[in-house]
Parts: C-alpha cells; structure tokens; sequence
C-alpha cells in the first residue's frame, strides 16, 4: 500500500482507510516538513488547512504534530476551509507553504493532500517529486527518519489558530466593483455542494443587498448523496430552483471551493470553457485589462480567438493548474483557466479559486444586464461558433499502459474527413484539424481513466472525432 503514495495531477488522493490512513498522513507530511526545513524555509510556519470530509480535521491534526515536532509553527484553521482560502492564509502569514487535507470533487470515501508552496498556488512538478523523493527515503527506512535532513529544532514552534475569512472575503471584494453592484441588485441561488464554501458567497450576496437562497448548505461529509462536482450532471438541484425561484442565475462550488459552476436563468448550464471566454471578453473590453492569457492544452480555443483579436500572447500548458499558476506568477498572464472548472487571475493568488469565478461572474451579470446565454450568442457571432466536449473512459492500468504507446505513432492523416494540420504533445496527443477544430487524447493523472476531449463548430462534430479516436485506439 505504502507504495502507492503518489502526488498526482494535484496532491495525493486515496481511499480512507486502505491508503489514506493516519500512518501515510503522517509519512508525507514528515516529508513536507523535511523538504520545508532543506529550503530554510521551517521558521516561517505552515498553514494547515482542511475541508469538511470525514476525518479530515483529525488528518491535519496528524499534520500538524507532525511540523510542530519538526519545529515548523502551525497556523490550524479553527474550522474547515476552501483551498483558496487555505492558500490565501500563506500570504496573509507569509508563510512556507500550506497543506490542505481535502479530496476536492472526489467521492467521500476518498481523502486527500494537497500541498501549496509559499507562493500561494498548486505545487510544481519539481516540488512534488522532491516529496516524493523524501517520502521514499522515509519509507525505505521503515523509523520515518531521513538522515539527510538538516533542521534544528525550534523549542518555540507551536500551534496558533486562525480564522481570516474576513480578510479574503475583503480581497474578493476589491477585486470586484461592490458598490457598483449594489446598484442591479439581482437574485441568485448559491450551490456549496455541502463542502467547504459553505457561506462565503452568501456572506458577499448578502453584503450587495442582493436576494439569495443558499441550498445544501449542510455540512456534510456524504455531500447529501451527490458527488461535490459541480458539473452539469450534478447540478440537478441547483438547476430547478433557479428555474422555480426565476432567478437571475445560480452558482456552485466543489467540495473544496476550488472550482465553480454556472446555471443560466433558464436552467442552461454553462461549462467552464464558456465561463472562461464570457471573463476573458470581459475583462478585456469593459476593464480594459490587456497582457498574456493561458490555458491548458484541454481548453477551448475560443480564448485564443479572443486574445488574437487584441494582439494579447496564448500560453498554452499541460492540464493541472499548477502550469496555469506559472503563467500568472511568471508570465504576466491575466487570466488563466483550465475546462475542468479552474479560474484565476492578475492580482489574485495563483491558485485556482470558485469562490473568485463565482463573484466575477456575479459582476458581469450584474453591469452587462444580460443573461449568460445571450453574452455567448455575441461572443460567437463575433467569433464563430464553438462546441466543446469531454469523453471520459475508464480502462485498467494495463490498458491504460497500452494507449499511451499507441499514441506515440498515431498520426492520422485526417479526422472525420478533416485534414490533421498539428500534432501537440505537451500532454498527450492533441490533434489540431484545418478548420480549428481539434481533439485531444490523455491519461487522467487523478483517476484511472483516459479523457478524451474535443472542440468543433457543432456537438454532432464534436462526438464523431471522440467516438472515431476511442475506436482506432481500442478504448
Ligand atoms: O484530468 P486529470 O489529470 O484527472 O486532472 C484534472 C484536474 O485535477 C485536479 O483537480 C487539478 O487541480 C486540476 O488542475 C486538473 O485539471
């Protein structure tokens, strides 16, 4: 079992009980806590934070004796938190990093680590290998020790608790025009999915005068029979009270509050690529904001239309937003954004955050005085029409092992009669036709299954390239 501590797309995930178990909290946290010290980095102190999974409070305790014994001062959440807040909490305390027990959207037999370096965004691969390194040495030595760590003990380290919920709920509203809004009051459901953002969007609507109903706003570790995604199949609830309170829209969050999803007034949800683009236009037009904008390879195209227009640069990255957190840090991008549900942008921390989408998206329907479909309609007459979609296949390992060969020598010449003009490997294969349109095929590095994502001017297009993929590759 030990081996199978791995940090995968985003932190490391298992089952509670078969592999998440207080044991294995405790070795990768012993190996946080070495790699913090070998970075000089242990007098700053760790922000523990965590969701409101099963036992997941009792995991960061693990965690936290475990940095304390090491010297590293903890600030503990006193209650379960959102990963963005998690991260916004190391900047506020200036702090080596965090570590966040949450599984995010994953069933709620699953628990999970994710660890957020002092700059406040997911851990880059160079990171996480260094843990994994550490941990391996750790687990080789049976005794948890790891002779090649260099720390002295700091007597004084201890634990202090800590609620800055007001601080981020004032960031957010900076980032926002508040008072503007007050203006266009409008009526909104908020969806935390009975997970971690549980009153932090409520706590903004209220604060705009707006009116709100708040629903599974329970905090509960079986997220109320649901899976805490906020994906179109899941959003059942959230849709039929927009529809029956006539509402203006709803909004949701995961079940750590790092991703966010969007219900139209008539029900119509809008995926996260259509999000992504509704912002970008936005910003760009009415805030006038201008730099780079990036995306991960799975993305949508239309941002690239978008930014093309205004002579803005494309990034386009592995899928994870740790790579998009990069491009905010490093590159200059002012948004960054991923297809699964994952937003940033320039002035915000370089994590992911729902919280942040959500009350964007609250701006734009507040100051535009349309719906979010309508905004779509103008965004593709200006640009030509865009359908995205995402397949996803479950096969074993050993299958798994077999595609991915595969797809070193696949080069088709055409898909569904369109000419292949690019072949993309940053992450996986992505096949880009002579029309624009493009498919893109991927090992999933959170679950056990590939993904296979297309982008075409229509949604019988779109399934043709899945389904003509899945077949020549035997998935
Ligand atoms: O497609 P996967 O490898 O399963 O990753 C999907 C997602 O996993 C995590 O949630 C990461 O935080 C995301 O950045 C990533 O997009």
């Amino acid at each position: 079992m030990r081996n199978r501590i791995k940090f995968g797309t985003d932190g490391w995930r298992g089952a509670i009980a078969r592999d998440f178990t207080f044991d294995n909290v405790n070795r990768v946290a012993a190996a946080i806590a070495i790699y913090i010290n070998q970075q000089n980095l242990g007098s700053r102190g760790v922000v523990v934070g965590y969701d409101n999974r099963f036992l997941s409070k009792e995991f960061a305790e693990e965690v936290s004796e475990v940095m304390l014994s090491r010297g590293i001062p903890v600030y503990f959440s006193e209650k379960p938190i959102p990963t963005p807040v998690t991260a916004f909490a190391i900047k506020f305390y200036r702090t080596s990093g965090a570590v966040m027990i949450t599984a995010s959207h994953n069933p709620p037999q699953h628990n999970g680590i994710k660890y957020i370096p002092e700059y406040a965004g997911p851990a880059l691969p160079y990171i996480t290998e260094s843990i994994e390194n550490i941990l391996k040495m750790i687990i080789d030595n049976k005794n948890g020790d790891y002779s090649g760590e260099k720390y002295t003990v700091n007597k004084k380290a201890s634990l202090q608790k800590f609620n800055i919920d007001n601080m981020y709920l004032e960031h957010i509203k900076k980032i926002i025009p508040f008072e503007e809004m007050k203006k266009n009051k409008l009526k909104i459901i908020i969806d935390p999915m009975h997970g971690a953002g549980i009153g932090y969007l409520r706590e903004i609507a209220e604060d705009l005068g707006w009116n709100l109903i708040e629903i599974n706003n329970r905090p509960d570790p079986l997220f109320g029979g649901n899976l805490p995604e906020p994906t179109k199949e899941r959003l059942h609830a959230l849709r039929e009270w927009v529809i029956k309170s006539n509402a203006n829209f709803g909004m949701a969050l995961d079940g750590d509050a790092d991703r966010f999803g969007i219900i139209d007034s008539d029900g119509t949800y809008i995926c996260p690529n259509e999000v992504l683009y509704i912002l970008l236009n936005y910003l760009l037009n009415k805030r006038g904001w201008r730099g780079a904008v990036a995306r991960t390879v799975a993305t949508t195209h239309m941002l690239d239309e978008i930014a093309k227009k205004h002579n803005l640069e494309l990034i386009e990255t592995p899928v994870g937003f740790k790579y998009i957190g990069e491009c905010l840090m490093k590159r200059g991008a002012i948004l960054g954004g991923e297809e699964s549900g994952g937003l940033s942008i320039k002035g915000h921390i370089p994590e992911k955050d729902g919280i942040l989408a959500n009350a964007l998206m609250m701006e734009i329907a507040s100051l535009e005085g349309k719906n979010f479909r309508e905004i779509i309609r103008d965004i593709q007459a200006q640009f030509g029409r865009k359908v995205s979609g995402r397949l996803d296949v479950r096969c074993s390992e050993e299958k798994k092992i077999e595609v991915i060969g595969k797809l070193n020598s696949f080069s088709p010449e055409a898909l569904q009669g369109k000419k292949v003009v690019r072949r993309i490997t940053i992450d996986g294969l992505k096949l880009v036709m002579e029309d624009g349109s493009w498919c893109l095929i991927r090992p999933s590095g959170t679950e056990t299954l590939f993904r296979i994502y297309a982008e075409a001017g229509d949604g019988v297009m779109v399934e043709s390239v899945q389904q003509e993929v899945k077949e020549i590759l035997g998935l």
